[in-house]
């Protein structure tokens, strides 16, 4: 059992009120971990209170906040050996979903002092920590239409709102996608790197399941012909999320790899766990068991690909 941890708080994350949140974590933690409490502030982000505690040896690491925060603070504590908490509250909370743990924070704090960790990848997209997933296209067009004011007022709905709003406007894109082994080249309007998701992240879900422990990372893409096929696409891809079962579209495909070094034209942009990075082209790698995160239990997936039925599509061997 784990006797201190530092704890780091974003005050504004979510819309619940965030002094009787913290209060509540402090009565159900602290009987048993001594907590070392580090707001977040405009100036003072997650990541850097997160690089301060491994610094100073924490002997565990928790975040408290939105997906942003808790992305943030992982990328810190990569590769340390530190077990790391999730006490989410944010607007999605797509990294406790896609982890398995629960989004409540007497759950998540119970998680945290049932003391078993799991082992997970870590992507790098570019030079940028990744624990979800990389959006190229559609996601970031998606993520950047709903912003803080939507959330506010809307939540999870700013989400949706802006994604039917964006299949209003379906644009398509050449890609040149390029693992270890080949080199794809297709016509998409949403190409989808994760490491882990949640269902809910739809475009991430051409397989049965995102694998978060396998050393590989899932690419899904998107590609319908017209308005009309992009919205059975999505609905198809929510079907398939919620049940667990590969998509059985032409106009999505999907597979495994180590890294994928994704070109587009034009560029389009990038959105790495919720937050706009930049554009294409980017270069994604897994970091295998590279964070050791406290869970509830593990889910065990089996891995698949399927690439028939992409539109304008070659795959090259590389020698
Ligand atoms: N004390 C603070 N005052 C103002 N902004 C802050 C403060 N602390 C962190 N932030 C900002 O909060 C953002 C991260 O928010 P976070 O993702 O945790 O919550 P959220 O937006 O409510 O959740 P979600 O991403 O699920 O919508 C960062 O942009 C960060 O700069």
């Amino acid at each position: 059992m784990i006797r201190s941890a530092c704890l780091i708080f974003n005050p504004v994350a979510g819309q619940g009120d965030s002094e009787s949140e913290l209060a509540l974590i402090k009565s159900i933690l602290e009987p048993e971990i001594g907590l070392d409490i580090h707001f977040t502030t405009k100036e003072i982000s997650a990541k850097e209170l997160a690089k301060a505690a491994v610094e100073r040896g924490a002997e565990a690491i928790i975040a408290c906040g939105g997906d942003g925060t808790l992305s943030a603070a992982a990328g810190a504590v990569v590769n340390t050996h530190i077990p790391f908490g999730i006490i989410s509250r944010g607007t999605a909370n797509a990294f406790a979903a896609a982890l398995n743990i629960p989004d409540t924070i007497e759950a998540a704090c119970q998680t945290i002092l049932k003391n078993q960790t799991h082992t997970i990848d870590i992507g790098y997209c570019n030079d940028q920590p990744m624990v979800l997933l990389a959006g190229i296209g559609f996601e970031a067009e998606t993520v950047e239409k709903a912003d803080r004011d939507a959330k506010n007022r809307f939540g999870m709905m700013a989400y949706i709102l802006a994604g039917i709003q964006e299949l209003q406007n379906l644009e398509k894109f050449d890609v040149e996608i390029e693992t270890e082994d080949n080199i794809i080249r297709t016509r998409a309007s949403a190409v989808t790197v994760a490491n882990a998701a949640p269902s809910t992240s739809v475009l991430a879900h051409g397989p049965a399941g995102v694998i978060y422990d396998d050393g590989l990372l899932d690419l899904t893409i998107v590609a319908p012909e017209s308005k009309t096929a992009a919205i059975a696409a999505t609905l198809h891809l929510f079907q398939t999320a919620s049940s667990g079962t590969p998509v059985e579209r032409d106009d999505i495909g999907y597979l495994r790899a180590k890294q994928f070094k994704i070109t587009t034209e034009p560029p389009q942009k990038v959105v790495v766990d919720g937050e706009i990075v930049g554009k294409t082209p980017v270069e994604i790698k897994c970091i295998p068991a590279s964070l050791k995160v406290f869970v509830p239990f593990v889910k065990e997936e089996v891995p698949s690909e399927k690439l028939t039925g992409l539109p304008n599509l070659t795959v090259e061997t590389k020698d």
